[in-house]
């Protein structure tokens, strides 16, 4: 949901548009619940006490309802541009009472709860992290030992949106949750916690989840203070023989796009050129010109010291290479196939390991593949996930499938497509494939269009690695 949220940002559709259609949607089931009567808010200082502030601004024009709104902890520290706007437009709004609860006995005192007809509770949506601290912990305790009915505001208050454990949450009759259901909203555990979930349309733009966006890349967690190396992700290339720089593309995107290690396993051939492209790879050389199955042993080891294999780019297409392809595969825990590596895949892939491929339209036809609108079901049928290269990539895992429209026509160039498997590759330490695949998409497609500006028809996949990091950041 913050992606999809970030991707309508990126179109033009602010956080402030959506908060007033989630907020008149909650004001809406309000009135339909009590007609006339007392409506007491319990908001707290993210988005979700924000979709409150919109709510109470929208009923308090109407002369029968009666409107409270109790702030959990200082007004002044209300954490986002979206709330303090919504808040500080209540000034101009007829309010029955308005608190700051920085102790829960404080709201106790005005004996809004026991006299209220509805309580809305907007304290936590999709923000929460961690144990429930106070006073919010004894306010959650206090709606639920009141009795009176209770709409949840995105999710009922402590409650995990993505289904896991719940240390302690609001009882909600009903939970208005936004733009689509939260996973965690399905699970056996939510019925302990609403009775109902109405799902409400707050206008998000179709394209904000159909097209991948900046706001994808919000899977990408910051890092912590303590990282160490190797945490960021230790990628094995395994290419090159009859090429040397595709391997040599792919490593470097790698390690532009932030993987920590990045060895390149390359026939003995080729080892020395690319080894002699940069000082930030490490080299292994393989037994001879092409890989082939002498080089498992080797390679074998190599796998159990990284977290995700590449492979594919400059390989060439000699049978002892395809041979050794498919018996690499099955090694592998996470896989990224690229380019000659494809057609060295055995379908179905086998159990235990997770795979993307990124062919382009032939490549992707070679595998018995036909068009764009097959990779959804040749994703699923094969356990694996699809980022179809063109001039819209189309990724898929079999359930869901994206559009990345990033890139342009001056991508055609030789070598675009080994930086794409290096991203991919590199994402894939760090992130569910399909995220993965997603985001490496655009990453490779935007940092092409800022390379692009520069130069035009003449610019080179290097230029697209040197503005990886333009975009990432
Ligand atoms: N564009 C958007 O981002 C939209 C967001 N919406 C609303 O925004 C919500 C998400 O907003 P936010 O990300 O600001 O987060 P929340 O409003 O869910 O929560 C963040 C607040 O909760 C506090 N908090 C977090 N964990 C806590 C804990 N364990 N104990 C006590 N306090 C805790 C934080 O300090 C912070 O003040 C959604 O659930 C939804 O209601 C809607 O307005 C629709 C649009
Ligand atoms: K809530």
């Amino acid at each position: 949901m913050r992606a999809i949220d970030a991707n309508c940002e990126y179109l033009g559709l602010k956080g402030l548009q959506l908060m007033e259609n989630a907020g008149a949607a909650i004001a809406r089931e309000v009135k339909e619940r009590i007609g006339t009567g007392k409506a007491v808010f319990i908001a707290g200082r993210g988005n979700n006490g924000g979709d409150a502030f919109v709510a109470a601004r929208h009923l308090s024009s109407d002369p029968d309802i009666k409107v409270y709104i109790a702030i959990v902890g200082q007004a002044s520290r209300i954490r986002t541009d979206d709330a303090k706007h919504n808040f500080n437009l209540l000034g101009h709004c007829t309010i029955e009472g308005l608190i700051e609860v920085t102790d829960a006995s404080h709201l106790k005192d005005t004996g809004w709860i026991d006299d209220s007809d509805v309580i809305i509770d907007a304290l936590l949506g999709t923000g929460i992290s961690g144990k429930i601290r106070e006073p919010e912990s004894t306010i959650i305790d206090m709606i639920n030992g009141s009795g009176k009915p209770v709409i949840a505001v995105d999710v009922p208050s402590g409650f995990d949106p993505d289904g896991g454990d719940v240390d302690k949450a609001v009882k909600a009759d009903i939970t208005l949750t936004f733009h689509a259901m939260k996973n965690g909203l399905t699970t056996p555990l939510a019925s302990k916690y609403t009775s109902e979930v109405k799902v409400v349309n707050i206008g998000v733009c179709s394209d904000a989840e159909k097209y991948v966006g900046s706001g994808d890349l919000k899977v990408l967690q910051r890092r912590r203070a303590d990282s160490h190396k190797g945490q960021s992700g230790r990628i094995l290339i395994i290419g090159g023989g009859p090429y040397s720089g595709a391997p040599a593309l792919a490593a470097m995107a790698a390690l532009r796009t932030g993987a920590d290690i990045v060895t390149v396993a390359a026939p003995a051939s080729v080892a020395g050129t690319i080894a002699a492209y940069s000082p930030d790879i490490i080299v292994r050389p393989l037994s001879s010109d092409v890989l082939c199955e002498e080089d498992i042993e080797t390679i074998t080891k190599l796998i159990g010291s990284h977290d995700v294999v590449v492979i594919g780019m400059g390989l060439g297409r000699d049978g002892r290479t395809k041979k050794a392809v498919s018996e690499i595969i099955p090694l592998c825990k996470k896989v990224v196939v690229d380019a000659d590596g494809l057609y060295g895949i055995e379908l179905p892939i086998p159990e235990g390991t997770e795979m993307i491929i990124t062919p382009h339209s032939g490549e992707f036809r070679a595998l018995g593949g036909e068009s764009a609108d097959d990779v959804k079901a040749f994703a699923s049928s094969n356990h694996l996930i699809i980022l179809l290269k063109g001039k819209e990539d189309t990724i898929s895992n079999g359930e869901r499938v994206a559009i990345n429209v990033t890139g342009n026509p001056g991508m055609t160039v030789g070598g675009t497509g080994d930086v794409l498997a290096g991203v991919t590759g590199a994402l894939f330490a760090i992130a569910s494939p399909v995220e993965a695949a997603c985001c490496a998409a655009f990453i490779n497609g935007a940092a092409g269009d800022l390379a692009f500006e520069e130069r035009g028809y003449g610019l080179l996949a290097t230029d697209v690695i040197d503005r990886i990091t333009d975009v990432m950041k």
